[in-house]
This record gives C-alpha cells, structure tokens and sequence, in this order.
C-alpha cells in the first residue's frame, strides 16, 4: 500500500462545521446537490485507482449510500467530498461550486462528517462536545448554550439530563446520537457518514437508524452515507451506488429500482438472492388497494373459524407475509392509528405487489 498521507478521520467536530449566518439555528442552511464528475483518485504507489472516473449526482437534501464490498472505494469516494483526501482527477461540485475553489477549512465547515468511532472528546462533558463547533466559529456563550440544548433535544438526549457526562456514562447508540448533534452544530448543509452505526448491535443499530430517518425529515440535509451492508442501504438511501472493485460505479438508482432490476450479475450478487423480500421491506399495507373488512377474510378463511391476525398500516409488506406464514393464514387484517380496521390483504395481494 502506498504512504500518501490522508488526513486523520476526525470527526465533524474537529474541523468545524458551519457557517449558520447571524441567525444561526432559526434559519436552517438549504441543502446542497452534490455532483461527482468523472472523479478519479490515485494513490500514490497504487497499482489501479481506489476510485475511477465516478460521475453521480445527489440531488439537495437526499440520502445517497454508497454500497460495495471491502475495497472498493467508498470511503475514499466520501472523504474527497470535504478533501480530506484529494481527488488526483475530475471535479466534485457542492451547490454548483468546485470544492478546489474552496478553501479547505471553509469547506469542512460547511459539511458535517460522522464516522463509526464516534471520536467523542472523552474528557469534555457532552455538552461541551457538541458546542466545539460553535467554540471554534467564536459564538457567543448565549448562542451556544441555545444551539446545544437544541441538537441534544433533537437527537433526544435533553441537556439537563445528559448535558454534564460524560461519554464514557452514555451507551453506545447514545453516544453515535451526540455524534451527529456535533456533526449539526453550525447547520452545514451536507452531511458525510462513514458507516456511523457499523459498531452497534443490532437492536439499537435499528433504533438508531430509525430516528436518523426521522431527523432527516426534519433538517432535510444532503446526506453521502458509506455502507457495506444492502439491509441498511435500503432502508437509509433514496438512492443507492453500488461501487465495485476499483472504484467502479456498478449502478446508480432507487432502492426500488435496484432490486427489481439488477444492472448485471455483480449487483445481483450484491443486493442477494433474497431481493424480491427486501422489495416488500419498501410497501407499506397501506400503499396497497385494501379490500373491505371482512371480505377477503371470507374467502381466506373459508371455516371462519379464527380471527385474522391484524398489522398497522404503516407494516411492511414483508412483515405481512413474515405473519401470514407464521400464522398459517392467506390474509390479514390492516389497522389505522387508532386501531380500527381498515380492510383486508391477502397473500395474493402481497405478491402481486411484490412482482410490480
Ligand atoms: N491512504 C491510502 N493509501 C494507499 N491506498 C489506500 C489508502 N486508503 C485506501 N487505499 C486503498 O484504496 C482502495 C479503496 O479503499 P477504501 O477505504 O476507499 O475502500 P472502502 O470501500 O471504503 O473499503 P472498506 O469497506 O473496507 O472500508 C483499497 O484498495 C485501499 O487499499
């Protein structure tokens, strides 16, 4: 492997992030499209490119995984994005501007970066984690405090709970959460997360995934997020980039798209055999036509003798099938917010939902 010297993957909160003019948090930084073109990267002494010609585009405020097997570039791909690596050829534009335009700390303080070792400051409290950023920009104490118990509220660790520890005394899905408060602090309007949740367990990986989700819906930043894992990729993307050996880009697409129609047989390999299921992770029962209470369940049951198994709207259409055949029925009922019966889905229904 060559030597060229990258930079240390420190945190967001090391290098700063944003810009949030005078008015700071009241007025959210739009987000930004962020465009690969023909992006090339040699490392010095390396006999192919880690990344080679990579063109995509991330449109303003959506979620793009980069996908692929060890090795294939994507976290040199991301870390050319706030030049902590240079790119050796192509351009990467933010908001239409070339990031070698940009002075380097000026960038970084427009992009929020989180990686899987937190890299919280285990000596300051995690109040004082969260305002380096502000620190560092010279906000005044007033804005800060303000700033501060405001991300700790939004990753839902309340500051007059959590704001004196320190991490060592918060778990490890918690302390991912300040994580990102940090990586929020000035606003930036982009955001890079080098497999921010690789190093939890499952159950809270999940949690913590969910509530990202929601966040995003709410601060709506343009987010480049590496993963190796199709799971993940197709619950957190609204595109995907599956990348292969070489930094090649294998397809770039939907979620949907990319498991209905594999672009060749590595993307298949890739995404798995199981991708038909994994589609049904995408609908929701209520995306789907439902027929009326009890009609269906006639025909399903035909002894009558059971209730149907019931699931929310918002249940996946895998976790439909995943009940059906747990319960040995050929339909269930599907209920609203406050538990009343909306209609019924069948197994038929779900497939054919499925192969659409
Ligand atoms: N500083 C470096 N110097 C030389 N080669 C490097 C350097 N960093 C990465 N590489 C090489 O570049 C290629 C891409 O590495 P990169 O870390 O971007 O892949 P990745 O897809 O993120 O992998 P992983 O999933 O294992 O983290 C690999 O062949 C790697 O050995």
């Amino acid at each position: 492997m060559s030597q060229e010297t990258t930079e240390p993957r420190s945190p967001a909160g090391a290098h700063g992030s944003p810009a949030a003019g005078p008015a700071g948090a009241r007025e959210p930084a739009e987000a930004q499209e962020i465009v690969f073109d023909r992006v090339v990267k040699n490392y010095p002494g390396a006999g192919a490119p880690a990344v080679d010609e990579l063109s995509l585009t991330v449109p303003a405020g959506e979620i793009c995984v980069l996908l692929g097997p060890s090795g294939s570039g994507k976290t040199t791909a991301l870390m050319m994005v706030n030049r902590l690596t240079e790119p050796t050829g192509g351009d990467i534009r933010i908001g239409g501007r070339s990031i070698r335009d940009m002075d380097r700390i000026e960038l970084r303080r427009s992009i929020g970066y989180v990686i899987q070792q937190v890299g919280l400051f285990p000596h300051l409290s995690i109040a004082d984690n969260v305002a380096t950023v502000p620190k560092v920009l010279g906000w005044d104490r007033g804005r800060t405090k303000q700033r501060v118990a405001e991300l700790l509220d939004l990753v839902g660790l309340p500051v007059a709970e959590y704001g004196r520890r320190y991490p060592a005394q918060l778990s490890g899905g918690q302390q991912q959460r300040v994580g990102i408060a940090r990586a929020l602090a000035a606003d930036p309007p982009v955001m890079l997360m080098d497999e921010p949740f690789g190093a939890l367990d499952p159950i809270t990986r999940e949690r913590v995934q969910d509530e990202f989700l929601a966040l995003h819906e709410r601060i709506r930043k343009t987010v480049i997020f590496v993963s190796h894992d199709i799971d993940e990729a197709v619950k957190m993307g609204t595109r995907i980039a599956v990348l292969r050996e070489g930094g090649h880009l294998a397809q770039y697409d939907t979620p949907q798209a990319l498991l209905k129609e594999p672009a060749d047989e590595f993307v298949a390999r890739f995404v798995g055999a199981d991708r038909g299921l994994k589609r049904l992770t995408l609908i929701r029962l209520a995306d789907l036509e439902l027929s009326a209470p009890g009609a269906e369940a006639q025909e399903a049951e035909p002894h009558g003798a059971r209730t149907l198994p019931s699931l929310p709207g918002d249940a996946s259409l895998r976790s439909a099938l995943s009940l059906m055949i747990a319960d040995g029925t050929g339909a269930l009922r599907v209920t609203g917010p406050d538990g009343r019966v909306l209609g019924t889905v069948t197994l038929d229904a779900v497939r054919k939902a499925g192969a659409a």
